[in-house]
């Protein structure tokens, strides 16, 4: 596991920028996995900085989320479609068509799930994958729990899950209960894991994830197996690490 400490979000930004832009120089056709939330919002920014500088494209990459909420109207403006579209896609060379999110209004969710692992397979696996963290060690949306699964999934978000997003809705009402999310087999998997974390309300669980013991109440702990595993913090989310 290789730890770096950043003194200044822009510094993280641009390095994790630097390691996507990395990844696409060594393969164009790489795919990357990507992820919502707050924390890797000012990392695409600079990606798409770099695009418009023409120091990188993605017009023979591939990308893949690792969740969405279910039963969000496609074009809510908290989905997770139109989180990357805005954030991200509308701004770069990446093909409409290479871009993959997980159906959260599927008819059969089971079906969307193994359709979904199976797109990532036929791409080869992951090249890269970003990872945010939630407070109470989930990613993507794997929950705590006494079991995790393996491949993509439906699941029950936890209520401290919904809380913490609320603050995108505008009321925990109007948060979704479920999400489909890769599973932590189709993370681990990945060939590099990039895990990012932002702010001192992070510190703590980014602490238990790496430091403490590897448990299925911590998600995020089974990164700690990972063999190609980096970790970009800001000072005050890695405060506990050094
Ligand atoms: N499903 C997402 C995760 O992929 C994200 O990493 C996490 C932390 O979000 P934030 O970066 O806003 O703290 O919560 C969300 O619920």
């Amino acid at each position: 596991m290789n730890v770096h400490i950043f003194s200044s979000n822009e510094e993280l930004n641009e390095a994790a920028a630097g390691l996507l832009a990395a990844t696409l120089h060594t393969k164009a056709n790489a795919v990357l996995g990507l992820a919502t939330g707050s924390t890797p919002v000012g990392v695409y920014e600079k990606l798409v900085e770099l695009y418009k500088k023409g120091s990188v494209s993605f017009k023979s990459a591939k990308t893949f989320n690792l969740d969405e909420y279910v039963g969000l109207p496609r074009d809510h403006s908290e989905s997770y479609y139109t989180f990357m579209n805005t954030r991200l896609f509308q701004h770069i060379d990446l093909p409409a068509e290479n871009a993959h999110i997980p159906n959260g209004n599927a008819e059969i969710v089971q079906e969307e799930c193994v359709r979904y692992d199976q797109m990532i397979e036929q791409a080869g696996g992951i090249d890269i994958q970003i990872l945010g963290i939630g407070h109470n060690g989930h990613i993507g949306f794997n929950e705590p729990g006494p079991t995790l699964q393996s491949a993509t999934h439906l699941v029950d978000l936890h209520e401290e899950t919904r809380k913490a997003n609320a603050r995108f809705f505008d009321s925990i009402d109007d948060v979704p209960v479920q999400a489909i999310t890769v599973g932590l087999g189709t993370i681990m998997k990945s060939k590099t894991i990039l895990l990012l974390a932002k702010g001192s309300d992070k510190a703590e669980i980014m602490h238990r994830a790496l430091r403490g013991p590897i448990d299925p109440q911590c998600p995020a702990s089974f990164l700690q197996l990972h063999p190609q595993l980096i970790v970009m913090t800001d000072s005050e989310a890695g405060r506990l690490l050094k």
